[in-house]
């Protein structure tokens, strides 16, 4: 008897609703494998947020039969959170359109937050780290291409130096899952490459799952094998970047896609030589 693969996320029946309003969440049913690099597409409003933080358990969903899996075991069932969260979360990184770095702390300081879930409440409370977890910190800033930067307060760093911290700190935490919230969506267009070449690297390379949700249809395409795509809540669109014809984005973007479907390629230019050197014994450490 064969037995199938556990999924790094199964999402059964997600839904949501805030006030009593419109669904912003409506059913949604996904299996994604680990390893897979996934885009996350829809117009503002949608849900895509919602969904990436449901499968992290910031949100709980309503209704009995909703469910998100990690691994296999259950994050939440019926909007309750699993006892054992925090240890979920652990393997769940998450960065966002504005980077959640403390700008009067430096660079590193903000990597090493990323191991606070995992450690005893006293030592995370006097927020002391170990000589092997600073230098764990600097090799995961050096696999980001940001090692020379771990001593700048992160408030000077640029946007797209910025995202890449949140990376490392994602590492640090011992991430097997990201989760990306518009990641690139403040950043110029030579940053957003820089930062979502890192992230498909670290897919391609270390097998990590990435989720990413974007407002650009063209790097969606480019990067991930596979899309879903919300229109108000519902699950639409869910396969590889080529079946995502113009009349499935006219679909789901309505009178905005006519812009999308003439949007020039933002990254036009070649890809970049990767930034990154270590990430294997960054994750191995
Ligand atoms: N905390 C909240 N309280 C009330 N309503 C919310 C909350 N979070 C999301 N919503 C509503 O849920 C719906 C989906 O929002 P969500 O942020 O998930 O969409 P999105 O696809 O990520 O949008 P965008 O691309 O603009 O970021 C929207 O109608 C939004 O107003």
């Amino acid at each position: 008897m064969s037995t199938l693969p556990v999924p790094a996320i199964r999402i059964t029946h997600a839904s949501k609703s805030f006030n009593r309003r419109a669904k912003a969440l409506d059913g949604v049913n996904a299996t994604i494998a680990v390893g897979e690099c996934v885009g996350l597409l829809g117009a503002s409003g949608s849900g895509k947020s919602t969904l990436l933080r449901s499968i992290c358990g910031l949100e709980r969903l309503d209704g009995k039969s909703s469910a998100v899996e990690l691994f296999g075991q259950p994050l939440q069932t019926g909007g309750v959170l699993s006892p054992d969260i925090r240890a979920l979360r652990r393997q769940t990184g998450i960065i966002f359109q504005q980077f959640n770095l403390v700008g009067r702390m430096n660079v590193l300081s903000n990597v090493l937050t990323g191991l606070l879930p995992g450690m005893p409440l006293w030592r995370s409370l006097a927020g002391r780290f170990t000589d092997a977890e600073h230098l764990q910190a600097l090799q995961a800033l050096d696999s980001v291409g940001l090692a020379d930067y771990a001593f700048q307060r992160a408030s000077t760093l640029s946007g797209g130096q910025q995202q890449r911290a949140a990376v490392a700190r994602a590492l640090l935490q011992g991430a097997r899952i990201l989760l990306a919230d518009e990641p690139v969506s403040s950043l110029d267009p030579e940053s957003a490459r820089r930062v979502m070449d890192l992230l498909h690297h670290l897919n391609r390379s270390q097998g990590m799952t990435l989720v990413v949700s974007l407002h650009n249809v063209t790097m969606a395409r480019r990067y991930c094998d596979r899309i879903i795509a919300l229109r108000a809540g519902e699950l639409v669109f869910d396969g590889p970047p080529l079946e995502l014809d113009d009349t499935k984005l006219r679909f789901l973007y309505g009178s905005s896609s006519e812009e999308l479907l003439t949007e020039h390629d933002p990254l036009d230019a070649p890809p970049l030589p990767l930034p990154v050197s270590h990430q294997t014994e960054v994750l191995a450490a």
